[in-house]
């Protein structure tokens, strides 16, 4: 399970998250949301232990992490990061060497590499674009290979910095279709974004970040009602929880369910 404990961390002298104890481990999908400079890629950085935290800590099982170079590799293949940009993690120009390249390094065997490297292709729908060289693949393409190559590590957990950043509607679908099919493997995914209808739809709790100190957190539909409260922390409601709160249209976590609950009574 992965969890932080009172964890604080500063740059230089500023202190850009306080006291944050998150349990990650509480619901299948989390959602970090909160305003630019919110704290939420230096989250992120410390739960990956590329930042180390002056105070508190990163729990892995409720053990501290170990930031060794042993102990940074070993929490690494329990928790893996897609960043926002997809070229920071691509370093192949074929999208199979690129996927396998970290099961490479760790020298896990052939056979094993194909196996795996073959499930994942599958799971982000890589198939139709797979033996073109990564260079010629489009933003929304490059960031499925990227998340193919951190699932491929089968990591207990994913976390997922702006994963619809970038994408076109249909890409962003496909998008939440691959987070499902994550959480639907028993892995827990972490997504931090911008994208706050994303969060609501897919997130099975969320954590609002402001000014680096946890100002809410519970599920979506809880957390997401509290309209003033987001707007203190430079949000906005997300639009199927607004059409709840200002219209009372029943309160649904997708388009298509509002849309058959709202055909329900007329086909009776
Ligand atoms: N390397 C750094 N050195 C000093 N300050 C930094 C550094 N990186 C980020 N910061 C500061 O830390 C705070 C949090 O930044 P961070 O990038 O974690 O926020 P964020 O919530 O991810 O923002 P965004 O939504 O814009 O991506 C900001 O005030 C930022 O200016």
């Amino acid at each position: 399970m992965l969890a932080t404990l009172n964890l604080s961390f500063r740059y230089q002298d500023e202190t850009v998250l306080h006291d944050l104890s998150f349990d990650f481990g509480a619901f299948p999908v989390t959602g970090i949301v909160g305003a630019n400079g919110c704290g939420k890629s230096t989250l992120f950085m410390n739960l990956n232990g590329v930042l180390r935290p002056q105070q508190g800590a990163v729990l892995w099982q409720g053990k501290a992490l170990n930031y060794s170079k042993a102990g940074l590799m070993e929490h690494r293949q329990r928790v893996t990061t897609v960043f926002q940009d997809p070229e920071q993690q691509i370093f192949y120009t074929d999208i199979d060497s690129d996927i396998a390249f970290s099961l490479h390094n760790l020298g896990v065997d052939e056979r094993e590499i194909a196996r795996r490297v073959e499930q994942t292709i599958e799971l982000v729908d890589a198939g139709s674009f797979r033996h073109k060289p990564i260079q010629y693949l489009s933003h929304g393409q490059k960031k499925r290979v990227a998340i193919a190559g951190a699932l491929v590590m089968e990591a207990d957990y994913l976390l997922l910095d702006e994963p619809t950043a970038g994408l076109d509607p249909s890409g962003r679908q496909q998008m939440i279709e691959i987070i499902a099919r994550i959480a639907a493997r028993g892995k827990h995914v972490v997504i931090s974004s911008h994208d706050i209808d994303l969060i609501y739809e897919v997130c099975d709790g969320v954590y609002v970040l402001n000014g680096g100190k946890i100002m809410a957190q519970g599920k979506p539909g809880e957390v997401f009602r509290q309209a003033s409260l987001l707007r203190e922390a430079g949000l906005v409601q997300p639009w199927l929880v607004k059409l709840h709160s200002e219209l009372g249209f029943p309160l649904c976590k997708t388009e298509t369910q509002l849309f058959n609950a709202l055909r329900e009574p007329k086909e009776a």
